[in-house]
This record gives structure tokens, sequence and C-alpha cells, in this order.
């Protein structure tokens, strides 16, 4: 047994995976021998979950009678909408919100009960009925509370579409359709990051699906991880709300000791090949709408932290503005997240069932030490 301490478990092998390769030097990122950059701009988001569940892209057939079986289990039971409506009076922040309807979905899954957890069909089930519900999950808490009537899913639009949909009441554009399945496309798996570790983890124990991706969602909503992305909106509004120069905004953030969202990752030690191609999709954007200033604080602040502290962008980098300038709220952009990532979680926790060993590290003992008890009167 070693004795060797690797705080944060950082560069600990602990499991093999066929599903996505990082390459941190290169800058490079593969879902199962994919390189992102090619799957990106053409594959939808239903393409790459059927590649992370099934191993390989789909034919057309294949593609067709998978989103149509997604698409079908979108609905909400009325148990789960009554549940999401008391959240958004109770004004829950959203990723809690999630979590929580997460949870209960359970409660209506008909495979819930599934005598073995680790069951492959009722898993791909499950992980279905997961990934289609969250849209409607998240869009219809927007909407309550915000005082708006719930939109019904659409079966005939595709996954990013129906979600935009859902969340404005109007069909988008193709333009925002697009940009918003490659955001999907880009989010939706990442190795054994913090969430996806902590779905294995929970799945490890042979405990089920809706309780892995559970875990998941709580791990993702910290501020170190998904939470990341509101948090360079936040930023970049309170920049401009500061009326100082991007660059003199950070650098006075970090002698105040602040860390800058969205910079820095524990795997790459270049620029993040999906901030790359989001910041290039936040630039157009830009153009489009007339508007620069967001993308243009945020090349001061790549900058400026490039020369400074040697850091990169990371994907919740670019996203930030991206989804700004597409209009969505804010304190969604990790829900979002969650919404793409579970792709990746489903298939991270089919891959742990099929040669599942107990996930338990261990810690050093640092604390006291033959200490002599007293009972709690005599303390
Ligand atoms: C989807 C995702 O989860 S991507 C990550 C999203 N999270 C963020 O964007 C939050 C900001 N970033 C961070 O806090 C970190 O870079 C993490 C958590 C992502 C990675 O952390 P780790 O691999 O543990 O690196 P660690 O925290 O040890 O940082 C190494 C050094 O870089 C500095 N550093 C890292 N990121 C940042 C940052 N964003 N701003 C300022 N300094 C930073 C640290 O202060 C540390 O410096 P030190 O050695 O002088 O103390
Ligand atoms: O991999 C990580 O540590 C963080 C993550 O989820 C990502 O970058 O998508």
């Amino acid at each position: 047994m070693s004795d060797e301490l690797k705080r944060g478990l950082e560069g600990v092998l602990v499991a093999e995976s066929e599903l996505s390769h990082i390459d941190g030097d290169a800058g490079e990122l593969v879902y199962r021998g994919y390189a992102i950059e090619d799957l990106a701009p053409d594959a939808s988001y239903e393409e790459v979950v059927y590649l992370l569940w099934h191993g390989e892209l789909p034919t057309r057939e294949e593609l067709d009678e998978f989103s149509e079986k997604m698409s079908k289990e979108r609905e909400l039971d009325d148990g789960v909408l009554a549940e999401i409506r008391e959240l958004a009076e109770a004004d829950e922040v959203p990723m809690a919100a999630l979590r929580t309807v997460v949870s209960s979905l359970s409660a209506y899954d008909e495979d819930a009960d599934h005598e073995d957890v680790t069951d492959l069909e009722a898993n791909v089930r499950k992980g279905r009925r997961i990934t289609a519900k969250i849209p409607t999950a998240l869009a219809a808490f927007n909407r309550l509370r915000n005082g708006e009537d719930v939109v019904s899913p659409r079966q005939d639009l595709g996954h990013a579409a129906n979600f935009l949909y859902m969340l404005n009441g109007e069909e988008p554009d193709e333009v925002l359709a697009d940009t918003f399945d490659m955001a999907l496309v880009l989010h939706a798996d990442h190795g054994l990051n913090a969430s996806t570790f902590s779905a294995m983890v929970t799945a490890s124990t042979l405990s089920d699906m809706h309780s892995a991706v559970t875990s998941a969602v709580g791990t993702l909503a910290g501020s170190l991880h998904g939470g990341a992305n509101a948090n360079v909106m936040s930023m970049l509004k309170e920049i401009d709300d500061s009326d100082k120069d991007p660059k003199k905004w950070v650098q006075d953030a970090l002698e105040g000791g602040r860390r800058v969202p969205g910079f820095g990752h524990r795997v790459y030690n270049v620029k993040d090949p999906r901030a790359v191609i989001l910041g290039e999709k936040s630039e157009e954007l830009g153009e489009a709408a007339g508007d620069m200033k967001w993308y243009d604080y945020s090349v001061a602040i790549e900058e400026y932290i490039g020369e400074e502290k040697g850091l990169a962008p990371n994907v919740d980098f670019y996203s930030a503005s991206t989804y700004y300038q597409m209009g969505i709220p804010v304190d969604i952009y990790t829900p979002i997240f969650a919404m793409s990532r579970v792709g990746g979680w489903v298939a991270h926790v089919i891959e742990q069932y099929e040669d599942n060993r107990l996930i338990r590290p261990r810690a050093r003992y640092v604390g006291d030490e033959d200490r002599t008890f007293a009972p709690v009167d005599e303390r």
C-alpha cells in the first residue's frame, strides 16, 4: 500500500475508460476516437449521446429511432411538475432545484425498481428518460419562477431547439438552435471530471442511476466546476458596471486574492479546445448583434491572465458570453451544463457497472491519538 499523498487525486489513474480522451498539453479532446473539432459543427447532441452510450456514431436510421425514443420521454409526470412549481415558488437556486427534480424522477420511472441496478438495457432507458426530462424540468422551472405558463415539449424539434422553444415560448431560429446544440455537444463528456467521478463513486456502491446522476448534479454545482460559467458572466457584468478597464479590473481582483472564473484546469495546460470553439461563437454572435462588448472584455481578460498568470481559458469562459448573447438567463448556465453532461454521466455509470469495483480511497490520519475518554458529565 503506497503512502504517497495525492491531494485532490491529481494525476491518479483510477479506471480505464473508452469514452473520452484529453491531451492536456496538446489541448485535444476526443469522444470515442472522434475529435471535438469534427463533432462540434456537424454532429447533433443526440448523435453524440448515441456515440457515448453505444460506442459508434449512429446511422441515419439508428439516429432517427434514438431521437424519437428520446423525444417521447420529454413530458414530465404531474407529480414532478407540481414539485417544480413548489421549488419555483420557494425561489430555489436552479441547480438545487435540478438536483431535487432528478432525484424525484425515479419515483415515476418504471425501471427504478429493476432488481438489477447494473442491467444495461434498463440503465439506457433510465438514462434516456433523465436526459430527455432535464430540459423540460429546467425550462418549466424558469418559466414558473418568472410567473409564466409552462410550455409543453414538442416531439418534432431536436433536443437543443426544443429546449429553447420551451424556455422562450417560441421556436428558435436556426443560428440559435445550432449554436446551442453545439454547446451541448462540447459539454457532453470530459473524462473523470469531479461530477462524473462523483456519479461513478455512487454507482460503485451498486446504488442506482438516479442516485448517481443526482450526486453528479450536486457536484457540478460548485464554483470550481460547472458553477464557474455563471460566475464568468457575473464577472463580465461587474466589469461593465465598474467602468474599469477589464485588465485593470482583473488585476485588482487577483491582487485581492480572487480567483478568476473560467481560467485554469486540472488537466489542460493550454487553452481548452472547447474554449477555442466557443470563443469563435461568442465573436460571431457579437458581430451579428453589432455589439462586441462581451467578446472584447473576454479577449482582454484572456490576454491579461495569460501574460500575468500563465493560465488559459477553460470551457466555462466563452460559454458565458455565448449564452448571454443568446438571451439565456445567467443562473441557468450551470443547469444547462448539467443538461449536456448528463449524457456523459450516464455513459460513465454504465461503464462503471460493466466492470465494477467499489471506489474507496483512504486518508492519512493526522488527528489526535491515545486520548482518554471521559463520560459526558465528567468533561
Ligand atoms: C468545467 C470545469 O469544471 S472547468 C473548471 C471551472 N472552474 C473555474 O473556472 C474556477 C477557476 N479555476 C480554478 O479554481 C482552478 O483552475 C481549478 C479548480 C479549475 C483547477 O484547480 P487545480 O488543478 O487544483 O489547481 P490549483 O487550484 O492548485 O491552482 C494552481 C495555481 O494556479 C492558480 N490558479 C488556478 N486557477 C486560477 C484562477 N482561475 N484564477 C487565479 N489563479 C488561479 C492557483 O492560485 C494556484 O496558484 P498557487 O500555486 O500560486 O497557489
Ligand atoms: O474535466 C474537468 O476537470 C472539468 C470538466 O468537467 C470539464 O472541463 O468539462
